[in-house]
């Protein structure tokens, strides 16, 4: 049984935990275990993950993104999904399920585990990877 941890930006209440619903849903289908830890936004994930990299077998990336008026949407969109692949590329095995969205309507389709459940797909996508890692790593 692997140990997934869960690091969850949760910026929107509502839409996280729809997110959550669906990521914790799909690890315990497979068979893992999972723990949750919250951060303030999009851009603590990246970090939250180094810091936990020593102590999980892989790791999902929630949060939402919602563009707003300025260019602020395209540094905590573009940098925590760049922070997520450096990790990535360090050999870490993360799903990321951090919505970058121009609306909450687009999110909640997106978030709600009955419609296209981005939160379970990242918890799987987490998993591929660490069966990967476990193969080739
Ligand atoms: N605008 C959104 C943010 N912004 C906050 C940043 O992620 C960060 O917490 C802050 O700049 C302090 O370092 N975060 C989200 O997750 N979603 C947003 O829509
Ligand atoms: C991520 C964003 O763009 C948003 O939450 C910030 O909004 P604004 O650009 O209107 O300050």
């Amino acid at each position: 049984m692997a140990r997934i941890l869960i690091v969850e930006a949760r910026f929107y209440d509502h839409l996280n935990d729809l997110l959550l619903a669906g990521t914790r849903a799909a690890i315990e289908a497979a068979g893992h275990g999972h723990e949750t830890v919250t951060v303030p936004g999009a851009l603590e994930v990246p970090g939250a993950i180094a810091l936990a990299a020593d102590h999980y077998d892989g790791f999902v990336a929630l949060g939402v993104v919602i563009r707003g008026e300025t260019y602020h949407f395209e540094i905590v969109a573009g940098e925590s999904a760049r922070g997520i692949m450096a990790l990535t590329m360090d050999g870490l095995a993360i799903g990321n399920g951090i919505l970058t969205v121009e609306n909450e309507a687009q999110a909640l389709v997106r978030a709600d585990p009955a419609q296209k459940d981005k939160g379970g797909e990242a918890a799987k996508a987490a998993l591929a990877m660490l069966e990967l890692q476990q193969r080739f790593g």
